[in-house]
């Protein structure tokens, strides 16, 4: 079977005026298979953001190509469903306009916008606040609304830029249990960047290791955790042995080579 997202030796630079030209990514090959959950870490400016935005296809690459089900991405597609750390919810829309959003530009009919986004306000957890505007919504709730939209419009891959990087550890543990419910129930693929070893292991299959100057792919960890993650898995001693092999690759790269 083809990969669902396949990065083929993706390099990008940077030219900026008066520096020499800069390689944020540096060759970058990685197949990723359906219904994955892929994370991705590695230290600050390694890249992780630049290889996302270019299989989103917000920014093109220099050399290389990012596929998805065979075919170049030449720029953003329905397909794939971006969710940054920012929430970007539109501010005078409730929770309910906002997660209709997607489908109103897909020319959805009312009555069915309305049955798809009330199942994924529901699945989120956003249910007495489908009426309510973002400004009422506490960070971890503006979140869940985002991935909510984001789920809405059906992209069969979800490309996750640290969503959960701005918020508290607790409301983090919650969405990250969220996440994974609503991705056993909704089967996509992710890719999910993070900075938190911990959260990389707890929701992964893998964990793609990417190392900087230039930033490339240093390795990639199995995770061979069952689903579904639990309280028991995260406290367990074998998700301590990955999580600290992780920690190493990250922090203290030529040591774990
Ligand atoms: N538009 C740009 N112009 C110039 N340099 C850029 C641009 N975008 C990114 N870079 C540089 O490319 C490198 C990789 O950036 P990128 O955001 O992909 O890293 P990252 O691993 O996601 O970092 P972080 O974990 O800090 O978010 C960084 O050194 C960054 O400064």
């Amino acid at each position: 079977m083809n990969p669902k997202i396949s990065f083929k030796d993706v390099s990008r630079t940077f030219d900026v005026a008066g520096r020499p030209i800069f390689k944020a990514l540096d060759r970058f090959s990685l197949d990723i298979e359906d219904g994955e959950f892929i994370t991705v870490v590695g230290p600050s400016g390694c890249g992780k953001s630049t290889a996302m935005n270019i299989a989103a296809g917000l920014l093109q690459p220099s050399s290389g190509q990012v596929v998805v089900d065979g075919v170049e991405v030449k720029g953003p597609g329905p397909e794939r469903g971006v969710i940054f750390q920012q929430y970007a919810l539109f501010p005078w829309l409730t929770v309910r306009e906002n997660v209709e959003f997607g489908l109103r530009l897909q020319n959805i009919p009312k009555q069915k916008r309305r049955e798809i986004a009330d199942h994924f306000i529901d699945l989120v957890g956003l249910k007495d606040f489908a009426h309510a505007l973002p400004k009422m919504l506490s960070g971890g709730m503006k979140q869940r609304c985002a991935i909510a939209r984001a789920y809405a419009v059906n992209p069969k891959i979800l490309l996750m830029d640290e969503p959960f990087g701005a918020l508290d550890a607790l409301t983090r543990v919650q969405l990250q249990d969220q996440l994974l419910q609503t991705w056993s129930k909704e089967r996509r693929t992710v890719m999910f960047i993070t900075h938190d070893v911990d959260e990389a292991v707890y929701l992964a299959n893998r964990v793609v290791v990417m190392a900087a100057r230039p930033g490339r792919l240093d390795r990639i960890i199995d995770v061979g955790l069952p689903y579904p993650r639990t309280e028991e898995i995260r406290l367990s001693p074998e998700f301590a042995t990955l999580r600290n092999e992780v920690w190493r690759a990250v922090y203290h790269p030529a040591a774990a080579a």
